[in-house]
């Protein structure tokens, strides 16, 4: 049986929601297998000092090697890559090994915790990696600083940013409207069509992981050969699913439930072309 190939370039999140540890089991379910070059550890916790560990470029050099020499990848993406040092050799990376699909997801705030990008890596992530994009899959506050601190506050604000994000590079741009009020409505641009994918909002404080696990469930739709509005739409209805069957932590917001689009699926996610 033949398997199609993905890698994901992230953050390791210790309690096993969001980075490296959603994007493989997002990949696991949706039935791509699964490879990682870690770029660094997030383990927040009161007692810790200094939160964010990252890893030499030596280490991701080497596992990037190690990937690359063994799989021809169908799709990979980037998440959280916190400092300029690492997003400018992975953007000379990638310019050197392209692989046909890349989905960057700009990851610089999660719902929680201190923020997983330093500010002075912002023009390298602009000039360097974005332009190499398949699609970018910015929440509400990555839009509005890659935009200069734009205020961003409705679904045409939405659309505004998606517009002029576009002229940043990639091919697609997906903002995603997770933190308005109403439906969880997302905006998928390519310069010409506008497309709103739109689910129910669930009333939960557990999505930790749903921004990373939605780009790697689009990576692994498009690993797989779907076209992009197929794999969007896919990767909406895998990460509502996942919402609505959150498992609760504790002490933290906790994480969506991987298993459940395979479980349960999801009916109530609308895509519509706006213009
Ligand atoms: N309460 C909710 N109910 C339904 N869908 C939601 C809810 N919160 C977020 N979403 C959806 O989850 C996806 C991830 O969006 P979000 O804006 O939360 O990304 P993010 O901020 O990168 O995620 P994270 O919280 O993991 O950092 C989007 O499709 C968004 O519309
Ligand atoms: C290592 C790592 N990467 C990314 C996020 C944000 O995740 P999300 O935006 O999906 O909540 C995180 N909390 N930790």
């Amino acid at each position: 049986m033949t398997i199609s190939y993905a890698c994901t370039i992230a953050g390791s999140a210790a309690r096993g929601g969001a980075g490296i540890q959603a994007d493989l089991k997002t990949f696991q379910e949706l039935g791509v297998f699964g490879t990682t070059a870690i770029t660094a550890f997030v383990a927040t916790h009161p007692e810790t000092k200094q939160g964010i560990f990252t890893e030499s470029i030596d280490v991701i050099e080497a596992q990037l090697h190690t990937i690359f020499e063994q799989f021809h990848l169908d799709a990979l993406k980037t998440g959280m890559l916190f400092t300029k040092e690492i997003i400018e050799f992975v953007a000379g990376w990638l310019s050197k090994h392209p692989v046909k699909n890349i989905v960057v997801d700009p990851v610089m705030f999660g719902k929680i915790g201190a923020p997983l990008m330093k500010f002075e890596a912002m023009d390298s992530l602009k000039t360097k990696l974005l332009p190499q994009a398949t699609i970018i899959t910015p929440n509400m506050p990555e839009a509005s600083y890659l935009l200069g601190e734009r205020e961003i506050a409705s679904v045409s604000d939405l659309q505004d940013a998606a517009r002029d994000l576009l002229k940043l590079g990639p091919k697609y741009v997906l903002v995603k409207g997770g933190r308005l009020d109403g439906p969880a409505v997302d905006v998928l641009y390519d310069g010409k069509n506008m497309i709103h994918l739109e689910a129910p909002r669930i009333d939960t404080i557990h999505t930790n992981g749903a921004g990373c696990s939605y780009s790697a469930a689009i990576t692994a739709g498009l690993a797989k050969g779907l076209p992009i509005q197929e794999a969007v739409f896919l990767a909406k209805k895998f990460v509502t699913a996942g919402i609505r069957r959150h498992i609760a932590f504790e002490r933290v917001a906790g994480a969506i439930d991987h298993r459940a689009f395979n479980e349960v699926g999801e009916n109530e996610v609308y895509s519509r072309v706006v213009e």
